[in-house]
């Protein structure tokens, strides 16, 4: 497959900061790739210099089989994290001066209607909300109709239905060959969108694979989070062989409960008469990937040096 997106070996560095420290990826043509990692990571460095918004120290990176800065900006799309087009220009005006700015452009209508804006189209920028002024923005970035598409977290600020209109459109995007390349703090988002994820970790790309394989590889078990009302004694609790348990701050997370031993881990609470809050189900996810190559800790994660019964591992 063509890779339209190359990274090789990228460093940059800020003052004493190295905000990238040799990260080499490469993008496929069609492909959304999703980029993910702590705050200050070094996400919006990778992606301006993969946009030819700031020069690297060292590696080298190219886009559609060229130097990011020689690259047809008719073919890109970037919407950066923190972009503050005019406040006193409608929706619309705004969509029509970007697309003014290229030889081919799409009808600002149909634009305003992909992001959902339509019916805002003749509002000012300063007077659409948060949520649909990123909607406009994103709007900015679709007018050239790009080969490749760079988004910063493209979804910040935006309601629950808003964004998963744009996954579609994204979903859309990508049906029709777009590249996209985006950054986000929702695991949802990445997990929902995302052909590959990597993960950046103070400058050092960790891991990159499709988020079904970096689940099984790093996810974890399912487990059962158990709140329960007051202290329980393990020792009690007569789980199956395969599980094994551990004692939290509110309760009890019962590890290796796939959805047929849901049943008897319930069952061996009731039998052991424990009064519980709640009991909630979790299998992992990008989230649980993401926590525990960052170190970061998280709800049921299993406590480095808890009680543990049962199971033989
Ligand atoms: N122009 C700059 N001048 C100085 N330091 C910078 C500059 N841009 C980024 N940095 C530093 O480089 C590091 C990486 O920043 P970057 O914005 O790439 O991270 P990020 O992963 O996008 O973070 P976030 O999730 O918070 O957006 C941070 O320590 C940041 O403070």
């Amino acid at each position: 497959m063509n890779e339209v997106l190359v990274a090789d070996g990228l460093r940059k560095s800020y003052g004493d900061v190295e905000a990238l420290s040799g990260v080499s990826l490469s993008v496929a043509e069609g492909e959304v790739f999703g980029l993910i990692g702590p705050n200050g990571a070094g996400k919006t460095t990778l992606i301006r210099t993969l946009t030819g918004t700031t020069t690297p120290d060292g590696g080298s990176a190219s886009v559609l089989d060229g130097h990011p800065t020689d690259v047809d900006r008719q073919r890109l799309g970037l919407l950066p994290q923190d972009f503050r087009p005019a406040g006193r220009l409608t929706a619309r005006e705004l969509v029509a001066y970007y697309a003014g700015l290229y030889d081919d452009a799409r009808d600002p209508d149909d634009v305003l209607d992909d992001v959902g804006l339509a019916d805002a189209s003749e509002t000012w920028y300063e007077n659409l909300s948060g949520g649909q002024q990123r909607r406009a923005c994103i709007a900015l970035t679709l007018v050239n109709d790009p080969d490749v598409l760079f988004l910063d977290e493209p979804t910040t600020g935006i309601d629950p239905a808003g964004r998963r209109a744009l996954w579609s459109l994204i979903d859309d995007l990508a049906d029709r060959g777009t590249t996209v390349f985006l950054t986000s703090h929702s695991m949802e988002e990445v997990e929902r969108l995302a052909d590959r994820v990597g993960l950046l970790n103070e400058g050092r790309l960790v891991t990159v694979g499709r988020p079904a394989q970096l689940v099984s590889e790093h996810g974890g078990e399912s487990r059962l989070v158990v709140r329960t009302d007051g202290d329980v004694d393990l020792e009690s609790l007569a789980l199956p062989a395969s599980l094994s348990g551990e004692v939290t701050d509110d309760g009890i997370v019962v590890y290796g409960v796939g959805p047929r031993q849901i049943s008897a881990a319930v069952d061996a609470f009731d039998d052991a008469g424990v009064v519980y809050e709640s009991l909630v189900w979790k299998q992992p996810g990008l989230e649980e990937v993401y926590l525990s190559l960052t170190g970061e800790q998280f709800e049921g994660a299993r406590p480095a040096a808890a009680a543990a019964i049962g199971g033989d591992r």
